[in-house]
């Protein structure tokens, strides 16, 4: 590593995770693979998988040969440098408000009524045989 080397960060690498604009993190080294995208033997879609994160699992899971290795180094554009969000800055969404509170509380009340009212049926059954 050099110091004229571009240092990216996370909120950086994410601004490129489409099919036209791809840029993977692979072993804190950062890659524009948008070149690649319809050359790549395992197709361009699979390649997004691994966008907005540390993308070195999903690289080494598939077992890359080394000319893939090879291949990589020219699409080289800078150095990942920092931490990695559990998601992409701009696609963050807020999770607990109340509309999830809400949701739980439907779910809930939708599983309680029927059993209430199969109750209801079973007393109503049992009171009817014992006139
Ligand atoms: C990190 C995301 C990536 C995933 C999930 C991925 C997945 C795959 C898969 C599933 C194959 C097998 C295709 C098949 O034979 O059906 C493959 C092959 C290949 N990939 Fe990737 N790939 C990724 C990134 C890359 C990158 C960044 C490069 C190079 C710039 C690359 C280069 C290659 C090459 C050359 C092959 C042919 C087999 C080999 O030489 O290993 N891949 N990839």
């Amino acid at each position: 590593m050099t110091s004229t080397e571009k240092k990216i960060g996370f909120e950086e690498l994410c601004k490129h995770n489409t099919l036209e604009d791809l840029w993977l993190a692979i072993d804190g080294i950062v890659y524009d693979v948008t070149p690649f995208m319809d050359d790549h033997p395992g197709g361009g879609e699979i390649m997004l998988s691994a966008a907005n994160k540390d993308g070195t699992d999903d690289f080494e899971d598939v077992g890359h040969s080394p000319h893939a290795r090879e291949l990589l180094k020219k699409f080289k554009v800078g150095v990942f440098e920092g931490e990695f969000g559990d998601e992409a800055p701009l696609t963050k969404k807020k999770k607990g408000g109340r509309d999830d509170v809400s949701i739980g509380g439907n779910a809930i009340l939708g599983m309680v009524l029927p059993i209430l009212v199969l109750l209801c049926a079973i007393m109503a059954y049992y009171m009817g045989m014992q006139r």
